[in-house]
């Protein structure tokens, strides 16, 4: 299992549409020359979902599903749908998308019914170890407070990340304020198998100079 960079595009302004493609792009030819054994993966707006899977090789995620099978569900995220737009895995359960977590069982079972890699994100250790026992392939910790800000979850809370390692079986993954390969090195000594981004690359100047700095830590 090679370790992963994520790339969430959230609905930031410049994370959408022509602008949005243009950074799944840069990620794309990134990947393709990189030595590094890291993979990497953009997760745009639904609604672009189709448009970016149909321009890269990547992996291309989207950033949610509900608990729902086809049928009268207005404005709602379907996982046959996303599946079908290109989508080869998912977030679940990110802080600024949360569920009930009494729904996350029948998710995550839609999600493998469609073969969606799932990434099931948490904001603290309780919460880790309840999503630990239902078997996802990711566990994302990412502490609300750190997100889009200029620290680093590595080195705010390192604690939170080398307890959730040491305390589930599942891999897992750490994002919030991560900007540099520094942050990067330091996640994969803590233990996590990668990291989520969103700020650093998709509100940076020049995202294609961003990439290469973040893999510069794998
Ligand atoms: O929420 C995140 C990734 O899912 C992290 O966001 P930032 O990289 O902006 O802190």
């Amino acid at each position: 299992m090679k370790n992963k960079l994520l790339i969430n595009f959230k609905n930031y302004a410049q994370g959408y549409g022509s602008s949005g493609k243009k950074i799944a792009n840069t990620a794309d030819n990134i990947a393709r020359e990189t030595d590094k054994e890291v993979e990497i993966v953009v997760s745009p707006p639904t609604a672009d979902l189709r448009m970016i899977s149909n321009n890269v090789n990547i992996p291309v995620y989207c950033q949610h599903i509900d608990p729902i099978d086809p049928g009268s569900h207005t404005g709602s995220t379907l996982a046959e749908s996303i599946k079908e737009a290109g989508a080869e895995g998912v977030l679940i359960n990110h802080s600024e998308k949360e569920i009930k977590l009494n729904n996350l069982e029948y998710i995550l079972d839609r999600a493998n019914e469609f073969g969606l890699e799932n990434i099931v994100c948490v904001n603290n250790l309780r919460t880790a170890k309840v999503v630990d026992s239902l078997d996802p392939d990711y566990i994302a910790i990412e502490p609300p407070e750190l997100i889009g800000g200029d620290t680093s979850v590595t080195s705010s809370d390192p604690e939170i990340i080398e307890k959730t390692v040491k305390k589930t079986k599942t891999p897992i993954l750490c994002g919030a304020g991560v900007s540099s390969s520094k942050d990067v090195s330091k996640a994969l000594e803590l233990g996590s198998r990668g990291v989520l981004v969103a700020s650093g690359i998709i509100k940076s100047k020049n995202p294609e100079i961003s990439i290469k700095e973040l893999l510069k830590g794998f």
